[in-house]
């Protein structure tokens, strides 16, 4: 961990120094009105677009235009294997194997997808866990799968909460609700990084936890997808699911993941809904075969794929190819490092930093707890020309992203937040 100091001199020097401050130029920075760069610290939310992406969505454009339906076999990346294109890196970043990758649908549709398949709920284990401050709409959806299997949505749902007067979540908390409601439990359904908080949870620690009691295990793993190291297989979880609009750079409401973890690749009994996308994919135009289940992760899939949107998944793709994921982590550590020393520096009592200081417990992420939730703090750096969002009911989140975010960015944004304070 580097020696952070005060002063614009030294976030100058480590930007300088850094190995990945070029990649800046590779991406669309936002602009004021006067044609000023932003404060861009919204990845978490929309990640920024890179500038090759326009090339890769055209290439697609120009195979449409001028080959119309050959392009699924004779464009110049034909469409028919497209989202094999993604599949290898993409399971790189989630720490997961090829077979057990896929990109397809959008998050909460393959949150659904893998309720199908891995909440198999009996009259006695038929509750679902998931953390009290989940985001909505992964509550919205565990809740509509207790509907539809007939149970009460309040009653089957159990909430794993932070302390009284405390933000974070703890294991020993998790533990207990286990040991007390375990065989009551089908599915522990948690956000690997809370986006609320930035807490990176300890995927493995919970996987093991709920397979004890016999559970099974998901993850949601969208502010976690690009942003840490998941190490989905280690893990041992069931399932997880993410998007790639955020950290992966991807575009508005783009294609999501899914992870199921190899153990269930080869199990074709597995209850699940299917399409001709997970039937044998070297027998899928002879149409009047019987269904021939897919293996891998490739068998969740219903639908052909929105090819634009994996076009601009694979821009996203090469550029962190590009800067290697092992150091985009080294560097997102060190930028978030000196992002909140410098809110600690400013001794603040409105403002109290509410993710884990330890890094292996957050990803770039920094919740700032605003005193007496006073928005208007937010509204006024935004005003200053920083991007943030403020969550409900009294947290600005910012999340430096290694990519494109400089350290120089960090200094102004906390230099702005000074002065409005
Ligand atoms: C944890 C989490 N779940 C679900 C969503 C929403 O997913 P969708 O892409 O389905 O709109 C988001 C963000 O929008 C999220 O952060
Ligand atoms: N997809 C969006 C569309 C519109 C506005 C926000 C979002 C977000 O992604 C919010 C994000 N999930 C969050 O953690 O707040």
């Amino acid at each position: 961990m580097s020696n952070y100091k005060l002063g614009l001199d030294f976030a100058k020097a480590q930007d300088r120094n850094d190995p990945l401050g070029h990649f800046r130029d590779q991406f669309h920075i936002p602009k004021d009105k006067n044609g000023k760069a932003l404060i861009y610290m919204t990845g978490n939310s929309l990640g920024l677009q890179p500038k090759i992406t326009k090339d890769y969505i055209h290439q697609e454009l120009e195979d449409w235009a001028n080959l119309g339906v050959e392009g699924h076999t004779d464009g110049k990346h034909p469409w028919l294997n497209y989202h094999e294109l993604l599949t290898e890196t993409m399971a790189h970043i989630v720490g997961a194997k090829p077979i057990e990758t896929i990109v397809m649908n959008s998050l909460t549709v393959n949150l659904h997808l893998m309720m199908v398949s891995f909440y198999q709920p009996t009259k006695k284990r038929y509750k679902i866990l998931i953390e009290a401050d989940a985001f909505p709409s992964d509550k919205y959806a565990v809740q509509s799968q207790l509907r539809h299997h007939g149970f009460d949505d309040q009653e089957g749902l159990i909430q794993w909460k932070a302390p009284e007067g405390e933000e974070l979540a703890n294991y020993e908390d998790l533990e207990t609700l286990l040991k007390t409601h375990g065989d009551e439990i089908a599915l522990v359904m948690i956000g690997g990084v809370n986006y609320y908080t930035g807490q990176f949870f300890d995927l493995k620690r919970i996987a093991k936890l709920a397979h004890a009691y016999g559970c099974m295990v998901g993850f949601d793993c969208a502010h976690g997808a690009g942003n840490v190291k998941l190490n989905l297989h280690d893990s041992g979880a069931d399932f997880a699911v993410w998007c790639s609009y955020k950290y992966l750079n991807s575009g508005p409401g783009s294609l999501a993941g899914a992870f199921i973890h190899e153990r269930h690749a080869h199990k074709k009994e597995l209850n699940r809904f299917t399409g001709w996308w997970s039937h044998n994919k070297e027998k899928r135009f002879k149409m009047r075969d019987d269904f021939d289940q897919l293996t891998g992760a490739e068998g969740w899939q219903l639908s052909n794929p929105t090819i634009l949107s994996m076009a601009a998944i694979r821009a996203s793709l090469d550029v962190f190819k590009d800067a290697g994921f092992d150091r985009l982590c080294e560097k997102s550590n060190e930028l978030t490092g000196y992002f909140e020393f410098l809110i600690n520096e400013l001794n603040n009592s409105e403002l109290k930093i509410i993710t884990p200081s330890d890094p292996n417990a957050r990803g770039c992420q920094l919740s700032i707890q605003v005193k007496n939730a006073n928005k208007n703090l937010h509204k006024k750096l935004t005003e200053a020309g920083v991007i943030s969002d403020w969550r409900e009911p009294d947290v600005i989140r910012c999340a430096p992203t290694p990519l494109y975010n400089s350290f120089e960015d960090v200094f102004n944004l906390v230099e702005r937040l000074k002065n409005i304070i």
